[in-house]
């Protein structure tokens, strides 16, 4: 699902936010990508959704190629990648269920299939109840469930979520990364990125890589 060789990402101003990064994701696999602040893990995940393109090595993900010439064939990808981003990208003034939808009206999908697949993404996120309710009346931590409703209803063969946990205590953050497990099946695979070492350290479920100024300096597979 995801191949990496000695990829590099250098951002125009010339700061080396990746080197020499080797990953390989299957599906069915969850993979954990901690690290500090500035250590290059959103760039990482930016290369994998194509917002940036590597500068050195090569990167597939679902077999298609990541660079800047196949950008046209990259926006078709992004329609089977399941992005959960910091910031969850919400659209204020429209309800729950609103934005859940408004993450499938790509997909080329009949109304009445959108509305069901959003409802049930919504149920499995334990937000049915808020539904109706403006994003912007949500607490953080809903916030994230409908961020994360809006990935999964469309279906993706890669849910990619970066800080998914943000300042939430620990047990919410554990249920957050739980939740995000649950959607991975033999088809489906996740990643998710976090600085939050000390929740990682309870799992013991999936693949681990840490990261230190843009590389990779530690790996662990746990049971699976
Ligand atoms: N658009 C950009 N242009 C130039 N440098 C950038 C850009 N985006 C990120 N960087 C730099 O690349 C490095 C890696 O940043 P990145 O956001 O990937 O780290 P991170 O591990 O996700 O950090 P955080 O945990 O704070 O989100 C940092 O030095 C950052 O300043």
């Amino acid at each position: 699902m995801i191949e990496a060789k000695g990829v590099y990402l250098t951002y125009p101003d010339g700061t080396m936010a990746l080197h020499n990064i080797d990953l390989q994701v299957q599906p069915g696999e969850i993979l954990y990508i901690t690290g500090p602040s500035g250590s290059g893990k959103t760039s990482l995940l930016k290369l994998l959704l194509g917002i940036e393109y590597p500068t050195g090595g090569s990167l597939r993900v679902l077999e298609q190629p990541m660079s800047k010439e196949e950008a046209t064939n990259i926006r078709r990808l992004r329609m089977v990648l399941g992005p959960v981003f910091q910031e969850f990208r919400l659209i204020k003034g429209r309800t729950a269920m609103e934005n859940v939808m408004l993450g499938m009206r790509f997909l080329g999908l009949p109304h009445h299939q959108i509305k069901k697949d959003a409802h049930d993404a919504l149920v499995k996120v334990g937000l049915e109840h808020k539904k109706f309710a403006p994003v912007e009346n949500l607490s953080w931590g809903e916030g994230q469930r409908v961020a994360i409703a809006r990935a999964v209803a469309r279906k993706p063969a890669l849910i990619l979520a970066d800080e998914p946990t943000g300042n939430l205590d620990k047990d919410n953050a554990l249920n957050i990364l739980s939740l995000l497990n649950s959607f991975r099946d033999e088809k489906t695979a996740v990643v998710i990125t976090t600085h939050a070492t000390h929740l990682i350290e309870e799992i013991d479920d999936g693949k681990f890589i840490q990261m230190e100024a843009g590389g990779i300096c530690g790996e662990r597979m746990g049971a699976t």
